[in-house]
C-alpha cells in the first residue's frame, strides 16, 4: 500500500486515518520563521505555550533566560519582551535563552497537531527544503501531513503556497515517489506555479497585504513589511524546529 502526503489547509482537518505519523506545522507569517530563526540563531530552546497566560506561567517556571515573544494583531504583547518578528529573531545570538511564544495562529495550530502526530516539525520557506528532508527521516515511509495555521481561522495564501512548495520538495526533483496525495496536496501544488515565486505569493496574500500596510501607515511598523521579504526567502536555512517534547503546558521545540 502506497504512503499518504496530505495536507490539512487548516489545522483542525488532519485527516483521521492518519493519525500517528509525522506532521510538518505552517505558518509562514510569522510564527514558523519566527520559530526557525530563533533556533538558527542558537537559542536553547523554542517553546509554544497555549495562550498569553501559560507564556507568563513558563516564564516564571523556568525562570533566568527566558523570554517572551508574541504578538496580537501583529504587534508586541504587553509584558512580552518581544513581539513575533522573524527579523528580531535574527538581530542577534539567542545562546543562554529559551523563547516562549504565543501568537495568533501559528502556535495554536501546533498545540492542535501533536493530538494527532507523532513527530512534529516546524516548517516554513526558508527551511522547506531541510524540513522536508527531515520529515523524511523521520517518517521512515510512513505518511506525510502538512498543516496550515492559516489566519483566524480562515485558509491563507500564504500559508498554503508554503504547503505547495514543501509537497513539491517531498516529491523531489522528479516528482516520482510512492505518496498518494490527497486533494489539497495536490491543489496547493498547483498553486506554487500561480506566482513567479515566493516574494510574488505572500505579497498577494491577505495577511501579506496587511502586514505591507502596516509598514506604510507608520514608519515604526516598518519592519513587519521588511518581515514579510525575510519570510520569502526559499530554502536559506538548515533549521528545522522539532517537537522534544512538554514542559508544564509548553510545546518544547529544539
Ligand atoms: O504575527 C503575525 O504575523 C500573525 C498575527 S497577525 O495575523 O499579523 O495578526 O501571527 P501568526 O500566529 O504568526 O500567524
Ligand atoms: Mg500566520
Amino acid at each position: 500500500m502506497s504512503r499518504r502526503l496530505s495536507v490539512s489547509l487548516l489545522p483542525g482537518l488532519h485527516p483521521p486515518e492518519q493519525r500517528g505519523g509525522t506532521a510538518l506545522v505552517i505558518d509562514v507569517l510569522r510564527a514558523t520563521t519566527t520559530a526557525t530563526t530563533f533556533l538558527e540563531r542558537g537559542a536553547d530552546a523554542v517553546m509554544f505555550a497555549p495562550s498569553i497566560e501559560a507564556a507568563h506561567a513558563l516564564r516564571a517556571s523556568l525562570g533566568t533566560g527566558t523570554l517572551l515573544a508574541g504578538e496580537r494583531g501583529g504587534l508586541r504583547i504587553d509584558g512580552f519582551d518581544l513581539g513575533n518578528s522573524p527579523l528580531d529573531a535574527a538581530a542577534r545570538e539567542w545562546g543562554g535563552h529559551t523563547l516562549v511564544m504565543n501568537t495568533t495562529n501559528g502556535t495554536d495550530a501546533a498545540h492542535t497537531a501533536v493530538q494527532a502526530a507523532q513527530h512534529v516539525l516546524l516548517a516554513c520557506l526558508r527551511n522547506a527544503p531541510a524540513a522536508a528532508a527531515r520529515a523524511q527521516a523521520l517518517a521512515q515511509g510512513g505518511d506525510i501531513t502538512v498543516v496550515c495555521a492559516g489566519t483566524d481561522g480562515q485558509v491563507s495564501l500564504d500559508d498554503c503556497y508554503t504547503a505547495g512548495v514543501v509537497v513539491r520538495e517531498l516529491l523531489g526533483p522528479a516528482g516520482e515517489t510512492d505518496f498518494m496525495l490527497n486533494d489539497s496536496a495536490q491543489m496547493v501544488l498547483a498553486l506554487t506555479a500561480r506566482w513567479p515565486g515566493p516574494q510574488a505569493a505572500l505579497q498577494a496574500s491577505a495577511h501579506g497585504q496587511r502586514l505591507l500596510g502596516m509598514g506604510d501607515i507608520d514608519l515604526a511598523f516598518a519592519d513587519l513589511a521588511l518581515d514579510v521579504t525575510f519570510c520569502a526567502e526559499l530554502g536559506v536555512s538548515d533549521c528545522v524546529p522539532e517537537l522534544r517534547g512538554r514542559e508544564a503546558e509548553g510545546l518544547v521545540f529544539r
